[in-house]
């Protein structure tokens, strides 16, 4: 579905990825998990268009997207909840949701703000507060809906957990796993390994701006000396 080959990419003149390869496939969540300063928020800036691809190739269902411009990548069909969650302080919950959901068209059976409220029933208490009034959680619980109300095909999160508090990271789990059950293909970048193996099926590990090993959730759960050594878990 998605497919990075060979790809580098940086900042200016510091290169932060050196020919990183990797798939997520189709209905399937990947987690990309890797020391701090990897270079995993860069693989997920440069799949979006946020920073060029300097050599590589990246292509969503055969066709390439490298070299097109973030709002393009995101009609295709690829969401991406930043770290930083970027939701508009200024306007209201409803209209951050609105804004996203009327510059992409709702297919039938679609993601609309009714159904997103539905999933995030907080969201749809605070619905006429500012994006400045709420809790870390409920700006992530924005940042996820207004993905969704996109109607992507592909859902791309980096660190949803960074900063909640662990009930709130429970629900986010629990809204992402049934997002998961629902078909939603997802790539996940996260600190928190038993949240990111617990949502996985496929895992890459990224070191220095490469992939160091590739295989299920499963397997790296159950391999300690392999957590130790990428991941210093
Ligand atoms: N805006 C920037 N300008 C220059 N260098 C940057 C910038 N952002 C990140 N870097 C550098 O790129 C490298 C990879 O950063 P990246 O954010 O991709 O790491 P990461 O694997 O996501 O880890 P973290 O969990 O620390 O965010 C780091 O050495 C970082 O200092």
């Amino acid at each position: 579905m998605l497919d990075l080959t060979d790809v580098s990419s940086g900042y200016g003149e510091t290169q932060v990825l050196h020919g990183l390869s990797l798939r997520a496939e189709p209905g399937r969540v990947l987690a990309i998990l890797g020391r701090n300063g990897a270079g995993k928020s860069t693989t997920l800036k440069t799949i979006m268009g946020l920073l060029p691809a300097k050599a590589g190739q990246i292509s969503f269902d055969g066709r390439k997207i490298s070299g097109m411009t973030p709002f393009d990548i995101a009609k295709l069909g690829i969401a991406y909840v930043p770290e930083t969650r970027d939701i508009f302080r200024s306007l209201s919950v409803r209209e951050n949701l609105d804004l996203a959901a009327r510059r992409f068209p709702c297919p039938n059976g679609g993601w609309t703000v009714d159904r997103v409220i539905e999933l995030f029933p907080r969201l749809g208490e605070r619905l006429q507060n500012g994006g400045d009034q709420l809790s870390g959680g409920e700006a992530q619980m924005l940042a996820i809906a207004r993905g969704l109300v996109m109607n992507p095909r592909m859902l791309i999160l980096d660190e949803p957990t960074e900063g909640l508090a662990p009930i709130i990271v429970k629900l986010i789990h629990d809204k992402l796993a049934d997002l998961k059950h629902q078909g939603l293909s997802m790539i996940l970048v996260e600190q928190n390994f038993g949240f990111a193996t617990s949502l996985a099926d496929d895992v890459v590990l990224v070191s220095r701006g490469q992939v160091v090993w590739q295989g299920s959730a499963a397997a790296i759960r159950a391999d300690t000396e392999l957590q130790h050594r990428w991941l210093g878990v």
